[in-house]
This record gives C-alpha cells, sequence and structure tokens, in this order.
C-alpha cells in the first residue's frame, strides 16, 4: 500500500492585517496554497496584492495573523523563534531578485556557509556546494568572488546556495528580475532543472508571463486569497 503524499508546504487558511494608524490592511483573508514535493508554482501577483507578504509567511520569516504553515506535514505556527530559525535552515531555501551573496567570499565559500552553519563539516559543504556549482555549470568559477563572476553567473551561485541544503521547499522572489532576457530564460531553465532533479517544492513569484507559462502552474492573489489562473 503507497502511503498517501504530504504537500511539502501548505499554507492553510492565512490571514494577514498590517495596522498602520487609524486603517488596517487585509491582505491575506484566509489564502490557501498546496505545493507537491516535485512541483513549481508560479506566483503571479499585481504589485501590492501582497506576493511578498505570502512568501515570507511560506518561508517562516513573518508569522501569520491565523491560519497554519505545514512544512512536510507539520505544523509552525507553534513553533518558538529558535524552532522556526531550525526549520526554514533545514528545510527551506530562498532566491531573491537580487543575490545577496557576501562580497568577500568566493562562489564555493558562498554555496558551502549555509550548510556550515548547520554543522556540516567543511569538507562535506564544500563538496556539495562544488556539485551544485557544477550542475549549474559554474564548476571552472569555483574561487571567483561575486565581482568577478556576471549578473548571471551570481544569480546562478546564489541559486546554488539556496538549494545546496536540499531544503524540502524553494521559494523565489523574481530570481531573474534584474537579468536581461535571454540570461534570465537561461538561468530559469537551470533553476527548473534543479528542482526537477532534487524534488523540491517551489514558488516562484515573477511578472515574466513566458517564465509563468513553464511551471506546472500559475497562481495569482485575488481579495487576499490565493487563486488558480489555468
Ligand atoms: N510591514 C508593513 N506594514 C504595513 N504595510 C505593509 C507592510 N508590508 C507590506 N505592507 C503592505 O501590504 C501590501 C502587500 O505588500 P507585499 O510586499 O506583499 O506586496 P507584493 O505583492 O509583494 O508587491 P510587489 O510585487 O510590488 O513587491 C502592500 O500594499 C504593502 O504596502
Amino acid at each position: 500500500m503507497t502511503m498517501p503524499q504530504t504537500p511539502a508546504l501548505f499554507l492553510s487558511k492565512i490571514e494577514r492585517r498590517y495596522v498602520q494608524g487609524e486603517t488596517t490592511l487585509h491582505i491575506l483573508r484566509g489564502a490557501d496554497l498546496a505545493v507537491w514535493p516535485g512541483e513549481i508554482v508560479a506566483l503571479v501577483a499585481p504589485s501590492g496584492s501582497g506576493k511578498s507578504t505570502l512568501l515570507h509567511i511560506a518561508g517562516l520569516l513573518e508569522r501569520p495573523d491565523g491560519g497554519e504553515v505545514y512544512v512536510g506535514g507539520e505544523p509552525t505556527t507553534g513553533l518558538d523563534d529558535a524552532g522556526r530559525t531550525r526549520l526554514r535552515r533545514l528545510d527551506i531555501g530562498f532566491v531573491y531578485q537580487f543575490h545577496h551573496l557576501l562580497p568577500e567570499f568566493s562562489a564555493l565559500e558562498n554555496v558551502a556557509l549555509p550548510q556550515l552553519i548547520r554543522g556540516l563539516p567543511r569538507r562535506e559543504a564544500e563538496s556539495r556546494a562544488a556539485e551544485v556549482l557544477g550542475f549549474l555549470g559554474l564548476g571552472e568559477r569555483l574561487r571567483h568572488r561575486p565581482a568577478e563572476l556576471s549578473g548571471g553567473e551570481q544569480q546562478r551561485v546564489a541559486i546554488a546556495r539556496a538549494v545546496a541544503n536540499a531544503p524540502r521547499v524553494l521559494l523565489a522572489d523574481e530570481p531573474t528580475g534584474n537579468l536581461d532576457p535571454r540570461t534570465s530564460d537561461y538561468v530559469f531553465s537551470m533553476l527548473v532543472a534543479l528542482v526537477r532533479a532534487s524534488r523540491l517544492a517551489a514558488v516562484i513569484a515573477t511578472h515574466n508571463l513566458d517564465l509563468a507559462a513553464r511551471m506546472d502552474r500559475r497562481v495569482t492573489i485575488r481579495d487576499g486569497l490565493v487563486v488558480s489562473l489555468d
């Protein structure tokens, strides 16, 4: 008998309000989203609709005002800050529009660092980092610092850093947003190949409809709810 599968990420009835003086912005009003291992979901939401808010909540960077975030089937809102940080380090990878690499470290060191923080021995962390960088076509750039890499290469290092820990969930906010169209297309293909090879569950926010069309399904945020665009 096969066990029923669990979504890698499950957002259930997520509420988020921002209170500013007299006004309350009710940004998320019971948003639901389930993402399965190996699935890539495009989040194509208008500016200001709550896309970053949703990604921050999914990535345990921000707490919802209501609802529950399940990672690998486990509820997370009851965890204290240390528990959330631990789970985030183990199970969640982030890629942002701007790479946020550490300028004084090489590509290899940038990718190995999150694994060292998790307690992996240096040799193992660096060997895993070299493997992922090699997969992304950067085998010849391991010792380069970010300033010695092109924009597309820097972004591939950021992708390698996010996935080298073998997280369950990958969250990306406009990961190719600051690259020219050709490089964006190439880096995106690399990202998809890596997500599929590692069977991660990915949510990728983008305004680029061509890229969104290449993901498994498309959702948006409308009136505080996640709705399917397919
Ligand atoms: N800390 C905060 N305090 C008050 N309002 C906030 C806060 N964070 C976000 N907001 C408001 O919530 C709304 C959603 O913000 P969010 O950053 O999630 O938008 P977004 O959909 O990611 O937009 P963009 O695509 O422009 O980044 C915005 O109107 C924003 O002004």
